[in-house]
């Protein structure tokens, strides 16, 4: 099994290039983050290329203070393609992967039309670059209002644009929350995954605790074939480096 760090969560004390530097220092194999635009792209890079890890991903931004992205809100299209554009051009220059989608907070048919239409957007300006387009279910605790709440909501979506660089970033914490199975979600969704991310439910901390067994979700991962490493998106209790023992035991 190999184990992405989420710099967004993790390492959070030190500078993004630090944090990778911390992350490989503690045996990761790769590296994601939430959103890195306060750090010039060629500083990211450069640790990226001194550790030899893999930035797998990063958000687009989330646009004014209390929001939580920009592309499923109607009027707001221009907005949107620009933290589209800022995302994939912030990705080309450290070979970042992926790029999640942050969809915000709306609701009803007009909402959806919107997604979609800056979906399609995002897929037609990824695919030459070889990125793929993330969109990730949040739990109504954490973000209440926010338009994707399911992975089956995100699978029609995902049908319905029909582009093959358009993914399920499946978190396991907030699948847990708000659908649970996880096992046959996860093989049911497997074909239109891009990216696994998990924590303990319900507290986000470390996967050693908490009522998902992720000795057995890991197996299952593995028993489908998934090679890519899983990001560990958790909030650590105390400092990150003692909140490991995780890595060790499950994997
Ligand atoms: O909240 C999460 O689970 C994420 O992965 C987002 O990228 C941050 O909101
Ligand atoms: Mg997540």
């Amino acid at each position: 099994m190999r184990f992405s760090a989420n710099l967004g969560f993790l390492w959070t004390d030190r500078p993004l290039p630090d944090a990778i530097r911390a992350a490989a220092a503690a045996g990761f194999d790769a590296v994601e983050c939430h959103w890195p635009y306060d750090t010039p792209a060629p500083d990211v890079a450069r640790a990226l290329a001194e550790t030899g890890l893999p930035m797998l991903g990063l958000n687009t931004r989330r646009g004014a203070p209390g929001e939580n992205g920009l592309l499923a809100l109607k009027g707001r299209e221009e907005e949107a393609r620009a933290a589209i554009d800022e995302a994939l051009a912030y990705a080309a220059q450290i070979g970042a992967g992926c790029v999640h989608a942050m969809a915000g907070f709306a609701t009803g048919p007009e909402a959806e039309a919107t997604f979609l239409a800056n979906l399609r957007y995002a897929a037609d300006a990824a695919a030459p670059q070889g990125i793929t387009i993330l969109i990730e279910p949040l739990n109504h605790y954490d973000a209440p209002g926010y338009f994707l709440t399911t992975t089956t909501q995100a699978a029609r979506l995902i049908d319905s644009l029909g582009a093959p660089n358009l993914k399920l970033m499946f978190d396991c914490y907030h699948v847990q929350i708000m659908e649970g199975d996880l096992t046959r979600r996860l093989e049911r969704m497997l074909p239109k995954i891009g990216h696994i991310q998990f924590a303990s439910v319900p507290d986000r901390g470390p996967p050693d605790t908490g009522e998902v067994n992720f000795t057995h979700v890991f197996a299952t991962i593995e028993r489908l074939g998934w090679t890519g490493p899983l990001g560990a998106e958790y909030r650590p209790t105390a400092h990150t480096d003692d909140s490991l023992g995780w890595l060790t035991t499950l994997r």
